[in-house]
């Protein structure tokens, strides 16, 4: 196995030093962190936690948008037994029920530490057509400019498989680039990139740092057999091809626990992807 760390290893950088100098994040939040896995309820103090994390941001001069899956796995709960795969009409109404439940949650969390918060939900075509991208990070911009934490979502209630997303792993990487930010943090059920799966591999290694994609860390990645996610790490892979061509840092660490994004500013494990060099000039939307 050739070095975790690819390309020249740098000076040991801490996690606490990318997420403080970045001046706008993306925050991802996967459905098993916000949606309990067997009841489909809202984590309601994990919920605070982050809240709390992002509203300390926020409060020293950074910007912080948020990308939240589980609204399929919130609404799942009115169609009854939660270990069947959904059709996908249902997994639609699932979604309508359930992203109201997941905005309101947001709403009063937010609201009690001062703070408004605006919905997005986004289709391929809002970030693939420039004009409805254009359109999308003005509302984007707007949003952050009159202090309230942006909330996106895949529109999951109208898109098919034709136009859909799929996974929120590769539209919060989208939409990163779409506003320029600097770090997009992706808060996952497991530590980062190992060798392996680690629930197939408990010897599986975490990867700390990736400064290229090659073959032998593709290979790394599988699914997910958590029940409504989306993405495994496969996606997640793509959704740092994403970042790296685009010139910004991605992160991949475990948010289970409380104040997930204090667990990385004190040194929690996770992967960094590291583009090759910072692309002043990327191609801006
Ligand atoms: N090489 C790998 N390293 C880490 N996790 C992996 C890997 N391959 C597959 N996985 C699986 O991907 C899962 C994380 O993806 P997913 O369940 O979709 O989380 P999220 O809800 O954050 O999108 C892990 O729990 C793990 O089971
Ligand atoms: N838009 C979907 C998210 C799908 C998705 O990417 O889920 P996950 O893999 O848990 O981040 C929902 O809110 O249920």
């Amino acid at each position: 196995m050739s070095s975790l760390v690819q390309q020249d290893s740098i000076p040991a950088i801490t996690s606490a030093v990318q997420l403080l100098s970045a001046r706008r994040l993306i925050v991802k939040v996967g459905s098993a962190l916000i949606a309990d896995a067997d009841t489909g309820e809202i984590r309601g103090p994990w919920l605070e936690g982050l809240i709390e994390d992002v509203v300390r941001f926020v409060a020293r001069g950074q910007q912080v948008i948020i990308v939240t899956s589980g609204a399929v796995a919130v609404g799942s709960r009115r169609f009854g037994r939660l270990d069947r795969r959904l059709q996908i009409v249902e997994k639609q109404a699932a979604a309508a029920i359930g992203q109201v439940q997941l905005m309101h949650a947001y709403d009063q969390s937010l609201k009690r530490r001062g703070f408004g918060v605006g919905q997005l939900l986004l289709t391929a075509e809002d970030v693939d057509n420039q004009h409805r991208c254009l359109n999308a990070r003005a509302t984007l911009e707007q949003l952050l400019k009159v202090g309230a934490v942006p909330v996106v979502n895949e529109n999951d209630a109208t898109t098919t498989a034709e136009n859909c997303f799929g996974d929120n792993d590769r539209l919060a990487a989208r939409v990163a680039h779409m506003v320029n930010a600097d770090v997009l943090i992706l808060l996952s059920n497991v530590d980062g990139l190992f060798t392996q799966d680690p629930h197939d591999n408990p010897l599986a290694r975490l990867v700390t740092e990736v400064r290229c994609i090659t073959p032998e860390i593709e290979a790394m990645a599988g699914h997910s057999a958590a029940r409504h996610s989306s993405g495994g790490m496969v996606t997640k892979l793509m959704a740092a091809k994403i970042a790296m061509d685009a010139g910004y840092e991605m992160v991949i660490a475990n948010g289970i626990k409380s104040y997930p994004l204090a667990a990385i500013e004190n040194g929690g494990p996770s992967t960094w992807f590291f583009p090759r060099a910072k692309d002043k000039d990327r191609a801006r939307y």
